[in-house]
């Protein structure tokens, strides 16, 4: 048995500002609670142990606060130094990945077999959540062949695909069992073959898929960045009308990112976020603290609310 002396514990003046911290959450708990959140936990983003940790401990945190949080995952960096180990070339067009039978197979292996486990792993360090699966799993992905476009010439880029279908209905079973769904980002075509999805894109169309409030994208930017490379300016808010006009001056990585969070919210997700996921617990920050960080695209009638209340 411990006694604290009288009134010790309510004159302790570090109690207070913590008490305030989880006040501060109320309003968002009350707002987002049995909400769907699709996160992408970009390959960038994953750079050391702690913030894997850490991430995983903020997506547990969000399905104890009542919300429910669906992870997709991507592992670039990850399939490109695979690919390197094997002596494989590897190259992008337009921000993709120039994907051969053989490269196949390696991005199942890493996305799937490596990235995935990991993720589904720490996560279970919390309790009997996480389930991996691939967007091949139950229909849940279908996808046919994308060309890239360059110069106007739709060039082949191998097994990328583009997503036509989701079948949502694996993944909101889950989310009903209270698990954590963990999706790479690999689709079954309509051909039969498997195909490498940008995991940008595969996250965005399966928060259109499952009706979620909310889009958030953690890479290893602040977020969308006005004048990129020549300032480091980050865009705090813009509405889908502002993002397509800016569309045709992104580069890489970004352009798939910010496509996915203006098909999002064109398409009933209430909000699309960009985050900077070397941030430890930027996601909880995002979601439950009045300091909006990153970028948030919003619909266009919503354009007039601030401060992440959208
Ligand atoms: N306007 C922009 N604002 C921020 N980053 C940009 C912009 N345009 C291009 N980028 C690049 O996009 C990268 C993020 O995309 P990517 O490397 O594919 O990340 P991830 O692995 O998280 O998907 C940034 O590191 C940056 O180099
Ligand atoms: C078609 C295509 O480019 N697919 C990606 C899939 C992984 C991914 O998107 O990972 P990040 O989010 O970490 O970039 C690739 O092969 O790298």
């Amino acid at each position: 048995m411990q006694i604290a002396p009288k009134g010790e514990q309510a004159r302790n003046n570090t109690a207070l500002p913590k008490a305030l911290t989880l006040i501060e959450a109320l309003p968002w708990l009350e707002r987002f609670h049995g909400k769907t959140v699709v996160i992408k936990f970009g390959g960038n983003a994953m750079v050391d142990e702690e913030l894997k940790a850490a991430f995983a401990q903020d997506v547990v945190f969000l399905r104890y606060a009542g919300l429910h949080p669906v992870v997709v995952h991507g592992g670039g960096p990850q399939i490109s130094a695979q690919l390197d180990k094997l002596g494989l070339e590897s190259s992008f067009t337009n921000g993709l990945r120039v994907t051969t039978p053989e490269t196949m197979d390696v991005v199942r292996m890493v996305l799937a077999g490596q990235v995935q486990r990991e993720l589904v792993g720490l996560l279970n360090g919390h309790g009997p959540f996480a389930v991996g699966m691939t967007g091949e799993d139950a229909h849940t992905m279908t996808a046919v062949k994308r060309y890239a476009l360059v110069d106007g010439e739709h060039v082949d880029i191998g097994l990328v695909g583009d997503i036509v279908n989701i079948e949502a209905g694996a993944v909101k079973a889950l989310i009903g069992d209270g698990r954590i769904p963990v999706i790479s980002s690999i689709a079954r075509g309509t051909d039969g073959h498997v195909y490498n999805i940008n995991a940008d894109t595969a996250a965005s169309a399966l928060a259109v898929a499952l009706g979620a409030e909310m889009l958030v994208v953690l890479t290893d930017v602040e977020g969308l960045y006005a004048d990129w490379p020549n300032s480091d300016d980050v865009i705090s808010q813009l509405s889908a009308t502002e993002l397509e006009a800016l569309l045709p001056e992104l580069a890489s990585g970004m352009l798939p990112k910010m496509e996915g969070c203006l098909n999002a919210v064109r398409s009933g997700v209430g909000t699309a976020r960009v985050l900077d996921g070397r941030v430890q617990h930027s996601l909880l920050l995002e979601i439950f603290t009045d300091e909006g960080i990153g970028t948030m695209v919003v619909p266009d009638d919503d354009m007039m609310v601030t401060g992440g209340l959208a």
